[in-house]
């Protein structure tokens, strides 16, 4: 694993991040990915060999735009970011279910994780770079794919919302039990990196703690490309 990956995110404020993740159901990793390697990542979008599938979103009925699942071997950059990110996230999603009253726990390290996924059938990798051109849009979804899921993943934005493009925002909503749905707008800068939850976490309420779903997507682009690269930890079916 690439030692700068590790130790930088391996410095950074968990705490605050874990808080920020129990309160609002997302959080901001400043800057993860400086303006080079956002660059040489977009590139890879045009490497045939790079990508197991390619998706039309409008096919599907998923909204408008397209994404690429990379093939095993990821690049190393991918590889590193998934090892990287998992152990904090995994402490995190270890405590979201004990609060939920769940046995699942997740290993420390994410190969160790991935046996599991494979064992369930799911040995196709996850991780995407998806593009966006002017009108297209990301409709509300959950990234599940099979019964083995990692309840957190991480958005990277690759583009410059200064002179890349316009509209295009990252949005997470929260359907509460019995009552009405939350919406979350997250301004993201070029190489930020979002966490959040894939289907659900837990709230911690007077009467004890409830799960609330969540979605993601993305808005309608106003102007220009978007490009962003996905992480999610679980492999699929
Ligand atoms: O383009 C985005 O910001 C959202 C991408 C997405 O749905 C994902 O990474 O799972
Ligand atoms: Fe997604």
């Amino acid at each position: 694993m690439n030692e700068m990956t590790r130790d930088r995110i391996g410095s950074l404020d968990w705490e605050k991040h874990s808080r920020e993740l129990d309160a609002y159901g997302c959080t901001i990793l400043e800057k993860l990915i400086d303006p080079d390697t956002c660059r040489a990542l977009i590139a890879h979008y045009d490497d045939p060999d790079a990508f197991r599938s390619h998706i039309h979103m409008a096919r599907h009925g998923f909204g408008r735009g397209e994404y690429k699942y990379f093939a095993y071997p990821l690049p190393d950059i991918i590889a590193d970011l998934r090892q990287s990110l998992y152990p904090p996230l995994a402490e995190i999603a270890n405590r979201w279910n004990r609060a939920m009253g769940l046995d699942r726990h997740f290993p420390g390290d994410h190969a160790r994780f991935v046996v599991e996924c494979h064992g369930a059938g799911q040995t196709r990798p996850t991780p995407l770079l998806l593009r966006y051109g002017m009108g297209d849009y990301n409709c509300l979804h959950q990234d599940v794919y099979g019964d083995c899921v990692f309840p957190l993943q991480v958005a990277i934005l690759l583009s410059d919302p200064e002179t890349d493009f316009g509209g295009g925002e990252f949005v997470l909503t929260e359907q509460r039990p019995r009552m009405q749905s939350r919406a979350e707008v997250v301004p993201l800068t070029q190489g930020d990196a979002v966490i959040f939850p894939v289907h659900h976490r837990p709230v911690a309420g007077t009467r004890g703690t409830y799960l609330v779903n969540m979605r993601h997507g993305v808005s309608r682009l106003r102007a220009g490309t978007r490009h962003t690269l996905g992480i999610i930890f679980h492999d699929a079916k």
